[in-house]
């Protein structure tokens, strides 16, 4: 399996509720290439990304189904890990084991989300990523959820590698 992105973020960035690694309360998204030939041409295959969560019974809007909320936290999270595989790799950083600190950190400039249908609690929500553009410290970010296989979501991230104010904070 690819190195997730998230445990190869240094500890000042690893207490996301989304994705940190060392915030016990949060999600621990983990967000990976996938490479499984699904893309129709090379590059949207290398280019694909997946993040997995399964909700928990906190996570309910109404009984039987999730919060969009908790959607949007998901897709955001994906996006940025995605942002970060991306500028990782184009700048020649192999992520090497299962853990380290050698990761390019993003944040989310812009989060956009469209809910198609009601997401059903109890499947695990399966996030695909395009990377749609990378822009020097911008990189775009294109999301569709799936739940037993259905499109429940879809989302666009606009990602900007971490300021120095936000890595330095805390
Ligand atoms: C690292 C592990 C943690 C993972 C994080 C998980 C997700 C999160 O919850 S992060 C928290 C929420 N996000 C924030 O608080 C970010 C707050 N905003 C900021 O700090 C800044 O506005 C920031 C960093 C987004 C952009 O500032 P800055 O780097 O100075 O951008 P700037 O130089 O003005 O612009 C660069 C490019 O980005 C674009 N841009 C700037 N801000 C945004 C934005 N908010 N949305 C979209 N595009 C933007 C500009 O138009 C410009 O584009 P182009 O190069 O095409 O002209």
């Amino acid at each position: 399996m690819e190195p997730a992105i998230q445990d190869h973020y240094p500890d000042d960035a690893a207490a996301c509720y989304g994705c940190g690694r060392l915030n016990d309360q949060g999600l621990q998204l983990k967000t990976r290439w996938v490479s499984d030939g699904s893309g129709e041409t090379a590059t949207e295959t290398e280019s694909a990304t997946e993040t997995v969560f399964t909700p928990r019974p906190e996570h309910t809007a109404m009984p039987g189904f999730v919060y969009g909320g908790l959607v949007a936290s998901v897709i955001d999270c994906s996006g940025t890990g995605s942002a970060s595989l991306a500028a990782t790799r184009d700048r020649g950083i192999d992520l090497v084991g299962e853990t380290g600190s050698d990761a390019v950190r993003f944040v989310t400039g812009t989060l956009e989300v469209r809910y198609q249908r009601p997401t059903p609690m109890g499947p695990p929500l399966v996030v695909r990523g395009r990377i749609a553009e990378v822009k020097g410290r911008k990189v775009t970010v294109e999301l569709t959820m799936t739940a037993n296989g259905e499109t429940v979501a879809t989302g666009r991230v606009i990602a900007l590698e971490a300021p120095d104010t936000m890595r330095a904070a805390g």
